[in-house]
């Protein structure tokens, strides 16, 4: 051994001394070890894995292809369950009173949309129908999100069919409408009446704040690059010619900053609104709290959109659900989103990324001119090419330990990764459109829209006496989980 190390050492058994005169050293007694969960390797549905350190709470799905929601705990058993006499129409929250809203689908043949709902149901704790409202016509239809807010009132995300004539009006190329129809996508806040009705409180519509450059002689004509805050209705994106122009498959909202961001899945753009306005302001571009009516605050994704860059500076690829992270929380403020990877040039894989758009000292969203909205790249991004791909649906969602909770809509798998990007906890959808599998099975057609954890702190669990039920799937193997 050199001089030099034997120095080292002395060095550091004087330090240790001297620290342990001055009581400076805390032992910290060994965390407890969480037991381990030994489950069966060939299980095909329910629990697949179950390492230390997931998040204590419970999941909350309703399977596109089951007329029922779940709600299961960490070992794959059901802590509730809720029956509709309708498959889902996508999304689903328990609210803190231990109730569910849950879109249901309706078809509506004038309305031909993936993610179609046109009901939404609110069902208590113990599955009694409490208020059904319905929002679907010849001319629109609820669909995807239902979103609930604190003051008791819903957002809906709602498709609204536009006429030929007006879209060309509007300066919509005719040659890119291969029907006589256009679907705008509008969001209306609506206040729950009695047991099955509502009051519209609140409304925003993309077709107010269009930009086109294509017919000089229309209102809306002007150049694009320059208005980031309006609209291309030129830009036709993956659907071609298709009537669902922007497919909308998301809202979600920002109660501090009154603000919603919305996901639009056909143009693989994200954009903030403000919510702020009033129904008037916001077909403006003037008044709310930023001043700028109804128009786009911020758009990510696909810059494109607005003729500012090239597929280079895109960053989205068919992405949902995306959402502002808890401020209490790991990464707290940025936006979190499941970009599923549908028409990547470098191939078919789902990310789940974090960005963190750049505001002044008031709150605005800032944009350089000539520039796309920042940022270039997303800050965080998780990935397991060849494992893990959603062309549609999914979602994520950052839990309050740090962890992500994932769900791989199309393939009904959720999973939990921790912060260093590690998988622990896995779980597969058994309820499946040929009815509940049995464990062994392979899973198919078992997709699921979104899986949602709630903390075990949650208000809607508080008082209340949980009873463990059953895993989902039939035959369950065995497990030691608790
Ligand atoms: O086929 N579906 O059930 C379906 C298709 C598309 C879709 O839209 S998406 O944007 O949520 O993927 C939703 C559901």
């Amino acid at each position: 051994m050199k001089q030099s190390n034997y120095l080292n050492i002395i060095l550091i058994f004087i330090t240790l001394l001297s620290c342990s005169e001055d009581n400076n050293i805390t032992i910290l007694p060994p965390e407890p070890e969480e037991p381990v969960v030994i489950i069966p390797e060939q299980n095909t549905v329910g629990l697949i894995e179950f390492k230390p350190k997931v998040y204590d709470g419970y999941t909350l799905f309703t399977p596109s292809k089951s007329k029922k929601t779940y709600l299961i705990n960490n070992c794959g058993e059901v802590i509730n369950q809720w029956v509709s006499n309708y498959n889902s129409g996508k999304s689903v929250f328990l609210l803190e009173d231990g109730s569910i809203l849950r879109a249901r689908e309706i078809l509506n043949p004038n309305i031909q949309i993936g993610g179609i709902g046109g009901v939404i149901e609110r069902f208590d704790w113990r599955n009694n129908l409490l208020w059904s409202y319905m929002h679907t016509s010849e001319t629109f239809s609820q669909h995807h999100d239902a979103v609930p807010l604190k003051n008791g009132n819903i957002l809906l995300l709602i498709a609204e069919s536009i006429t030929k004539t007006e879209a060309i009006q509007k300066g919509r190329n005719p040659d890119t409408m291969a029907t006589d129809l256009l679907y705008t996508e509008k969001i209306i806040e609506i206040e729950p009446i009695g047991n099955n009705n509502a009051n519209i409180v609140w409304e925003w519509n993309i077709w107010d704040h269009l930009i086109q450059d294509f017919d000089i002689t229309k209102d809306n004509y002007g150049v694009i690059n320059e208005n980031p805050q309006l609209m291309d209705i030129n830009f036709v994106g993956r659907s071609g010619d298709k009537a669902d122009w922007l497919h909308a498959n998301s809202i979600q909202y920002n109660e501090e900053l009154d603000e919603i961001i919305i996901s639009f899945q056909g143009t693989s753009e994200i954009m903030i609104i403000d919510h702020s306005t009033t129904t008037a302001q916001s077909t403006s571009h003037t008044g709310g709290k930023k001043g700028k009516g109804g128009d786009i605050l911020y758009r990510w994704g696909n810059p494109m959109a607005y003729k500012l860059g090239n597929e280079n500076d895109r960053t989205l690829y068919g992405q949902h659900y995306p959402h502002w992270i808890p401020n209490e929380y790991n990464d707290g403020g940025k936006i979190l989103i499941f970009n599923n990877g549908l028409d990547r040039p470098t191939g078919d894989f789902s990310s789940v990324n974090i960005i963190n758009p750049i505001k002044n000292s008031q709150g605005q969203y800032i944009i350089t001119s000539n520039k796309p909205f920042d940022p270039i790249k997303p800050e965080w991004e998780y990935n397991d090419i060849g494992n893990f791909f959603s062309e549609i649906i999914s979602g994520a969602q950052r839990l309050p330990n740090g962890n992500t909770l994932i769900c791989e809509g199309q393939m009904g798998r959720f999973f939990e990764i921790n912060d260093k990007n590690q998988k622990i906890w896995e779980y597969i959808n058994p309820d499946s459109g040929t009815g509940i599998l049995s464990q062994g099975d392979q899973p198919l057609d078992n997709a699921v829209f979104r899986a949602f954890k709630y903390s075990k702190d949650y208000p809607a669990f508080k008082n209340r006496e949980l009873i463990t039920g059953n895993p989902i799937e039939q035959n369950p193997s065995m497990t030691n989980c608790k």
